[in-house]
Parts: C-alpha cells; structure tokens; sequence
C-alpha cells in the first residue's frame, strides 16, 4: 500500500500536514514541517562545511551536509542514509527529502515523508518517475536546470505528468524560480549562448562550482547570469540576480489554474515576498532550511493574516473552523491595533480631541459604508461593535495623552 492513499489531486498529505485549495496556507521550513536537502556526491568538504556553518547560524541543521558530511569511502547512498536519518530523529514531524541523485532513493523511502525533485532533475524523466515510484508525495520543483536554463511551465506540467504516470497522484508543484525572459539588456542571449562559464551563483548560493549540486545548492537561488562582458554589467547584475531568483507567482498561479494541483513558492531565504505569494494562490511556502527567523516569522504572518483576507476557507470540522476565526481574528487584530493608532493621531490633528471632540455624523456614516461589506451583520448589530471600537481608541489615545502630559511636566 502507497503511504499517499492520495485521493483528490487537489490535496496533498504530508504525514499530518494537508496541502491545498480550500485549505490553510503551510509554511514548510518552520515549525510545521522540515526540508533537508541530501548532500550531493560533488559537494566539496569546503561546501559541505560551509552549508553545516551556515545550518548552525540558523539553528536549524536540517541541511544534511556538513553534520552528515561523507568520509573517505562513504557512498552517496551510505551518505543520504546517514543524513536522512539523523534527521528523522531529530524532528518526529513531517519531513520532506530533496534527493540529489538516483542513489538516494533507498533513504528517502526510509525515512522521508515526502520526496522533493529538485529543479535541476524536473527535466530527468527517469528520476521523476523512479521518485514517484517511491509512493510517497512528491514535491516537484521549478526553477534553473543543471545547466544554467530556465524550465518551462510545459516542462515543468510534464514532469508532474511523468509522476501521475507512474501512478501516483500525491504531487505538489513548487515555483522555485529562474526566469525564461532575459531580465536586462545584457543578457538578450538565448540560453543555448551560454556556457556553464556563463554562470554564476546568486549572492547567497554558496561557493561557485558548475557542478549540478552547486546550481542548485540553494532552494531559491538557482544560477544567474554573471554579465560580465556588457559595460552597463555591474548596474544589471544585482538587480538580474534578485529577478531572475525570485519564484515567478504568475507562473506558479498558472501552474495551479492549469492542473487543479496545490502549488508552493519558494522564498528561499527572504520572507519578502511571503505576502505577495499568499495573494498569489500559493498553498505553502517553502523556506530554505537556513532561513533566518525573521524570514519565518514573515512566513508566518502572510499564511494567517494575508490568507485570513485573500483566501476565504470553507472548513468542515469544529477544529477547522476554529482554526480559519483563529486567522480572522489575527487579521482582525492588526487591523485594530493599527485603527487605534490612526484614530489617536487623528485625536492630535483635530482642534478638540477626545471624547469631547466627538463627532457622531462620522461615526453614523462609517458604520453604513462598513455594513454594506458586512451585510449579515448590517447596521444594527455593526453600530454597537464600532461604539465600542471607537471608544477603546478613544480611552487609549486620552491615556497616551495624560502619560506624555506627565512626563513633560516632570
Ligand atoms: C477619529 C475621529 O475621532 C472620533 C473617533 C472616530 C473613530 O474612531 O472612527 C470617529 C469620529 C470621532 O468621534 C474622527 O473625528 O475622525
């Protein structure tokens, strides 16, 4: 029996962690669920330490090299085992393996909860297939390809068709990045111009090697081009490289659109474009597992407060529910807190402030514009909610007040 038991295309467990529509936004890489991505045989002991240094900066060493890192003798078979164990038992939770070549199929099959098909393979039939094989979800990314080119939302489409194939429906499309159009002026060079000379890994990606581990050695780096030959070239390339890396969210939406299957994005390091990638459609964000807290926390937030407004749920069990009015009320708070803000500053503008200063025709007309986007609460139930809204600001902005009056009379 296949651990998926997949039934709907539309979504995938990951031992408990449900990805897809209709679903909450996961955030893989923090606290529900970890990446380890296995050392590849080319990885050189300077990278494997780096990537190790880099994991315990982070805290979180669920990056295989380095703390895993192969001795003289070890295959990359014994390797894989040693780093997907170590990983299993360090964190019970759902755990996604990112293979680096065929050989660690056997550890992934032990000890992963899901496999991830890494954007240098997604044009390998051969390994998508033998990974599907394995009846566990597989997670299937886009980006830059072992040589430096973009894969194609076709090519990408026709990977998770080589998974289905095999019989095996549990598959979830993550955007990685790696654009097909050239970014700047230099690099109008069709991508058969380029050799791996060409390339160059993205600020964050680790040491250089034009290995295929190395051009995919980080989740959302993928290689870039170093335009070195063009004069206006230093201007471009910072600016290529963050275009060029970031996951292309129209891509993914239409990856989603067009197969009915849940998507992720991958952020990479960088929390930036969390919220854009939840008004996206996104069903998960993929972290990088050195991603700094700051990044998680932004994760984070985009998946309960921005899905609360931009993604409606329609939840079937009392913990569901609880979970979606748990979202609402996120939203609903940072959406108080930042109206109690306003609504003293407007309390300083205006020539009376305060309960003094209250002017009830605004009040009445704000509750009528509210009440036609809340029309099951309508006018009637919303006028004593927003009273007492109104007021809370009111006593929090008159205490602000007397506090700063204090202090300047001290
Ligand atoms: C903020 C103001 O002061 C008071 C508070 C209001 C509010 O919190 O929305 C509205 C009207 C006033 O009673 C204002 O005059 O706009």
């Amino acid at each position: 029996m296949s651990k998926t038991a997949q039934l709907d295309r539309d979504a995938v467990r990951i031992g408990d962690l449900m990805i897809g529509h209709g679903l909450p936004v996961v955030v893989i890489g923090g606290e529900n669920a970890r990446w380890l991505r296995l050392p590849a045989a080319g990885d050189s002991p300077e990278a494997r330490y780096d990537r190790s240094a880099q994991s315990d900066r982070s805290d979180r060493s669920d990056r295989a090299a380095g703390a895993a890192g192969k001795t003289d003798g070890e295959t990359t078979g014994e390797m894989a085992e040693k780093a997907a164990g170590e990983a299993r038992a360090r964190w019970a939770g759902p755990l996604l393996v990112e293979l680096s070549s065929a050989a660690d199929l056997p550890a992934v099959a032990r000890h992963a909860d899901a496999v991830v098909i890494g954007p240098a393979w997604a044009r390998e039939p051969g390994l998508v297939r033998a990974a599907a094989r394995l009846g566990l979800p597989v997670i299937l990314q886009r980006g830059v390809d072992q040589r430096g080119r973009a894969v194609t939302l076709e090519e990408w489409l026709a990977a998770a068709d080589d998974c289905a194939a095999e019989g095996n429906e549990a598959i979830v499309l993550c955007e990685n990045g790696g654009r097909t159009e050239p970014a700047g002026a230099a690099s109008h060079l069709p991508p058969s111009h380029l050799s791996p000379s060409d390339l160059a890994p993205a600020p964050d990606s680790g040491p250089a090697s034009d290995s295929a581990s190395d051009s995919n050695s980080d989740c959302n780096s993928g290689a870039v081009l170093a335009l070195g030959r063009a004069p206006d070239a230093t201007a471009h390339a910072a600016f290529d490289s963050a275009f060029r890396s970031a996951p292309d969210l129209a891509l993914m939406r239409a990856a989603r659109e067009r197969t009915g299957r849940p998507v992720l994005a991958a952020l990479g390091r960088d929390g930036g474009l969390a919220g854009a990638a939840v008004a996206a459609g996104a069903d998960g964000l993929l972290l990088d597992p050195a991603a700094p807290p700051e990044a998680r926390a932004a994760a984070d937030e985009a998946a309960t407060v921005l899905a609360a407004l931009v993604r409606p749920q329609s939840p079937r069990t009392l913990t569901e529910a609880r979970g979606e009015i748990d979202r609402v009320d996120a939203a609903l708070a940072v959406l108080l807190e930042r109206r109690a803000l306003l609504a003293a500053r407007i309390q300083r503008l205006k020539p009376v402030g305060g309960f003094q200063g209250r002017d009830m025709e605004r009040e009445r007309r704000l509750v009528a514009g509210m009440a036609r986007r809340a029309p099951r609460l309508g006018v009637r139930r919303l006028a004593p909610i927003m009273n007492a809204v109104i007021e809370a600001g009111l006593h929090a902005a008159e205490e602000e007040r007397a506090r700063d009056r204090d202090t300047d009379g001290m």
